[in-house]
């Protein structure tokens, strides 16, 4: 093993200078909210959720790059409920693409709340975050029956989670036994033709189990972080799902995850969630970090009362908003070298190359031509991180240009970047 590197640091941050102030943050900002909010109550039509401690609260923070913050109860293990949704919606999509997942349940965020009957002019739920929508995507994995079923989606829980998860029993059964209306939805879908089984139980079984698997705040902020982070776990480095995957997910979710409070959830907190009804809420920041937050006491649309006033704090705070405006980045361009010997002129280029980063780098290199009167432009991609299609289009379109006005342009150190040969940007191999 050897000693822990950041790479490692489960479960804890490196050191007390980066951890202490995130978790007195976090646990700020859970007195602060624990003393304005009271409101809700815990879910009952689920009798063994009744029990639930309407006092816990707690909050779970894990940045991509692996390190983990928190507060309160964010050791706590509740059931995971409707978070469940979008990691069994991202497994349907891995395993039979987004064409067929859509032939049988919709985009569409649906105004009404989890458990409304939902189906659209085509027969399909509205959307997978809502509870017909689920139990039709749970019918899709595909698998011999309800056990294997199950085992399929608890394995891909866990690899989200990065560690088993296990499954309340006693939350299971009393959900299989009074989820009479779940049991009707999974009905109307089979009736309408979109029910990827022709058993029910096929499909509300391993839905009723998916949804009682136990997790702390700290499983859902890693699993939030596995989706932040292209759909690779911040700390096992697992792929769990594809980058394009997770994207679909975090898009689902940042239209359909809170239900009929979708709109205002979107609008005041700004980033893609889901919640459920045992107190949880996973809430992303794309590219940067998951939160899980766990309150028992529900407000009427079924979300947690405290979990959705603490992650609007937070937001509100620490500028979390996914259209908050952005500062331009820092430039593209770092050191240039003027040959003028061989009337040449290379730009080292640095950073994730963006539209508006490409942008830069096309006009700064057009000055420098300019200027220097150099025929030969090298751009050296030793410091780049990746290049966007777009920036890539832009950069291809100009070396065309540059070609016909008789300057030669040279790509260098681009080999680990996959560029698209077809594009015309090649590179002429290292220095
Ligand atoms: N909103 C939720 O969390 C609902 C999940 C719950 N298992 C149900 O189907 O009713």
């Amino acid at each position: 093993m050897g000693e822990p590197t950041s790479d490692d640091a489960r479960y804890d941050t490196d050191t007390a200078l980066l951890g202490r102030p995130v978790d007195e943050a976090l646990a700020d900002a859970l007195v602060d909210v624990a003393a304005r909010v009271a409101d809700g109550a815990v879910a009952d039509y689920i009798p063994e959720l009744a029990g639930a401690d309407p006092g816990a609260f707690g909050i779970s923070m894990a940045s991509v790059l692996g390190r983990v913050y928190g507060a309160g109860d964010r050791d706590a293990l509740f059931t995971i409920q409707s978070i469940s949704k979008p990691f069994v919606y991202a497994l349907a999509l891995a395993e039979l693409g987004p064409e067929e997942v859509l032939r049988h349940v919709g985009l569409e965020p649906s105004g009404e709340p989890f458990n409304a009957i939902s189906l659209d002019e085509d027969g399909r739920p509205a959307n997978p975050l809502i509870n017909a929508g689920a139990i039709v995507t749970t019918s899709l994995i595909p698998a011999a029956g309800a056990d294997e079923r199950f085992a399929r989606l608890r394995d891909t829980l866990s690899r989200f989670a990065g560690r088993e998860l296990d499954l309340d029993e006693a939350v299971y059964r009393s959900e299989a036994q009074t989820g009479h209306r779940n049991r009707a939805l999974a009905g109307l879908t089979l009736a309408a033709g979109v029910l990827g089984t022709d058993d029910v139980d096929d499909a509300t079984d391993p839905y009723f189990r998916q949804c009682a698997l136990l997790v702390s705040t700290t499983d859902l902020a890693l699993m939030g972080t596995t989706l932040a982070n292209g759909g690779v776990h911040p700390l096992t480095r697992e792929q769990v799902v594809d980058e394009i995957v997770a994207r679909d997910t975090l898009s689902l979710m940042a239209t359909c995850g809170m239900y009929d409070r979708s709109g205002a959830w979107i609008f005041r907190v700004g980033m893609p969630a889901k919640s459920g009804v045992g107190g949880g809420i996973v809430a992303v920041k794309p590219g940067e970090f998951g939160v899980g937050v766990f309150s028992p006491p529900l407000d009427p649309a079924g979300n947690s009362s405290r979990g959705v006033a603490l992650l609007e704090m937070l937001s509100a705070r620490s500028g979390l908003h996914m259209f908050d405006h952005t500062a331009k980045p820092p430039s593209p361009t770092g050191a240039v070298t003027v040959d003028r010997a061989t009337a040449s002129v290379t730009i080292a280029l640095r950073g994730e190359l963006d539209f508006l980063a490409a942008e830069q780098v096309v006009h700064d290199a057009g000055r420098l031509l300019e200027h220097t009167g150099a025929t030969t432009l090298g751009l050296d991609f030793e410091d780049v991180t990746r290049v966007a299609p777009i920036a890539e289009r832009l950069l291809a379109a100009t070396v065309r240009e540059a070609d016909a006005a008789g300057i030669e342009v040279r790509v260098l150190n681009a080999e680990s970047l996959e560029l698209a040969p077809g594009l015309g940007i090649r590179s002429s191999g290292a220095r």
